[in-house]
């Protein structure tokens, strides 16, 4: 997958895709992570990229001109390294990360893995020249209902959890809890060495041996925590009738 992240802060990304798991898929060619400064494409007198708004009103706007610059030179040069249509050359996914978007999720998150080439516009100001959502923008995507200082931190998360699906980034002792999430769930309490913590002790049956038994009692506490913190999540997740049954008997404020 080739990642293209439009900002006029490429710095900022040095540590996250230099560290850890984004750094060592690099370095295994499992992703290509790159910063474009769209600065570089403001091709006025004061190289500027944003400008204030017609109709009046404070704040500043970001111009349409470098933005469509530097996508159009990203996917150009991408078009131009797979002439040979190598990688198939799918049309990339243009992600402006912004608090209107779509709320991004696990889901948005397995379907953007799935892809081989995304770009991302991080924006400051309010807003957006809107020929930019409406003629380059494939996706928009919020993290959240809270306005940041720019897209940068959004796309960093987003990117995150998209190349963390990749086949062959995590290794295959991760998976199982990656796909524990992807069942709609929250993740059942984990527990490792000592068995006695300061007389905080571990849950007998996960000392048990007993896979069968360890499964059902993670699901269970999977379902109790999803109920007590979560429970609208309950209405989407796949869950057994015995399971709903068994949920409508347990009381609803539980323990956290
Ligand atoms: C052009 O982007 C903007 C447009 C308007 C306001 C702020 C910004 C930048 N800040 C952002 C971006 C994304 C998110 C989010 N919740 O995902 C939060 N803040």
């Amino acid at each position: 997958m080739r990642v293209d992240v439009l900002t006029l802060f490429p710095e900022m990304f040095e540590g996250v895709f230099g560290s850890s798991i984004l750094g060592k898929a690099q370095g295994r060619g499992l992703v290509s992570l790159n910063t474009v400064n769209f600065r570089d494409y403001a091709n006025n007198k004061h190289n500027t990229v944003d400008d204030t708004p017609y109709g009046g009103g404070g704040g500043m706007v970001l111009k349409a001109e470098p933005i469509f610059g530097a996508v159009e030179d990203v996917v150009g040069r991408r078009a131009g390294e797979t002439a040979d249509g190598a990688e198939g050359s799918r049309p990339p996914r243009v992600i402006l990360m912004c608090p209107q978007g779509e709320p991004f999720s696990q889901r948005k998150a397995q379907e953007l893995s799935g892809e081989s080439h995304l770009i991302f516009i991080c924006g400051h100001y309010e807003g957006y020249d809107e020929r930019i959502r409406q003629h380059l923008v494939t996706d928009e995507l919020s993290i959240g209902d809270y306005v940041l200082t720019g897209g940068e931190l959004p796309a960093m998360v987003v990117i995150d959890a998209v190349v963390r699906l990749l086949p062959g980034v995590l290794g295959n002792e991760t998976s199982a809890v990656r796909d524990s999430f992807s069942d709609g769930l929250l993740e059942y309490p984990h527990y490792t060495r000592p068995v006695d913590f300061r007389g905080m002790t571990v849950p007998d049956v996960l000392m048990s041996g007993h896979h069968a038994e360890i499964d059902k009692w993670r699901r269970q506490q999977s379902l109790l925590r999803t109920l007590a913190r979560r429970p609208e999540l309950l209405d989407q997740a796949e869950l057994t009738a015995k399971e709903r049954a068994w949920l409508n008997e347990q009381p609803d404020r539980l323990a956290r």
